[in-house]
């Protein structure tokens, strides 16, 4: 099975908010995408926490799928390895339901796994300027395509995937909000 983290019960019954969506969509998957660093495994958890859905941080899943951490995949097979296992864990979690699937930000690098997402859930985008993102990731050594230089990385990276997350349902900036608020947003937006 998947590596689903339990969350508590739902404390904000979707029943009360006046302008629900149909029970159908209610239990369609979240995706989170959005650049390393703008929140989503963060958000995703309190977003789930809230919704009674489960959290599948993809990362967290491909990491049990491999019996090994993201910085030593990459370290031991490269980064073309990576995504092949990151897109087969993504096929494989978005069969399941009511999940809140927090992705890694390279994720919509293969237009298969962003045709997937938009068929398989609501997908929201997560975004933050450069500076806070820098601020967020500094010295977290989880993240291997952000070792050394890490503002020329991630300056770059932006760069190259600029029009990469537009395919969201919603874009939520995340810049001086807390992640809770973030997750409020989220909510609400799903909720319609
Ligand atoms: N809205 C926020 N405001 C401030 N810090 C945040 C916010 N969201 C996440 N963080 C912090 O930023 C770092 C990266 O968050 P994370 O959830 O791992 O991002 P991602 O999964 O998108 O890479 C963590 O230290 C987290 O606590
Ligand atoms: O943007 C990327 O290419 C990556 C983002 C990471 O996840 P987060 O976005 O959760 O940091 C992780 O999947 C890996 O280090 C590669
Ligand atoms: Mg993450």
């Amino acid at each position: 099975m998947f590596n689903l983290i339990p969350v508590k019960a739902n404390t904000s019954p979707i029943g009360k908010h006046k302008r629900g969506v149909g029970l159908n969509q209610v239990s369609q998957n979240i995706i989170l995408i959005g650049m390393m660093g703008t929140g989503k495994t963060t958000v995703g958890r309190l977003v789930a926490e809230r919704l009674g859905f489960q959290l599948l941080d993809l990362d967290a899943e491909i990491e049990r799928m491999e019996g090994r951490t993201i910085p030593e995949m990459f370290a031991e097979e490269g980064e073309a390895y990576f995504r092949k296992a990151e897109s087969r864990a993504l096929h494989n979690v978005l069969a399941a339901k009511r999940l809140v699937i927090a992705t890694g930000g390279g994720a919509v690098l293969n237009p298969d796994n962003c045709a997937a997402m938009k068929q398989g859930g609501w997908v929201a985008a997560l975004t933050a300027d450069a500076e806070t993102i820098i601020e967020r990731v500094r010295g977290d050594a989880n993240r291997p395509l952000l070792a050394g230089d890490v503002e020329e990385r991630v300056r770059r990276i932006m760069a190259e995937r600029e029009d990469k997350y537009r395919f969201a349902d919603v874009t939520i900036d995340t810049v001086g909000r807390s992640a809770d608020e973030v997750a409020t947003e989220i909510l609400t937006h799903y909720r319609g």
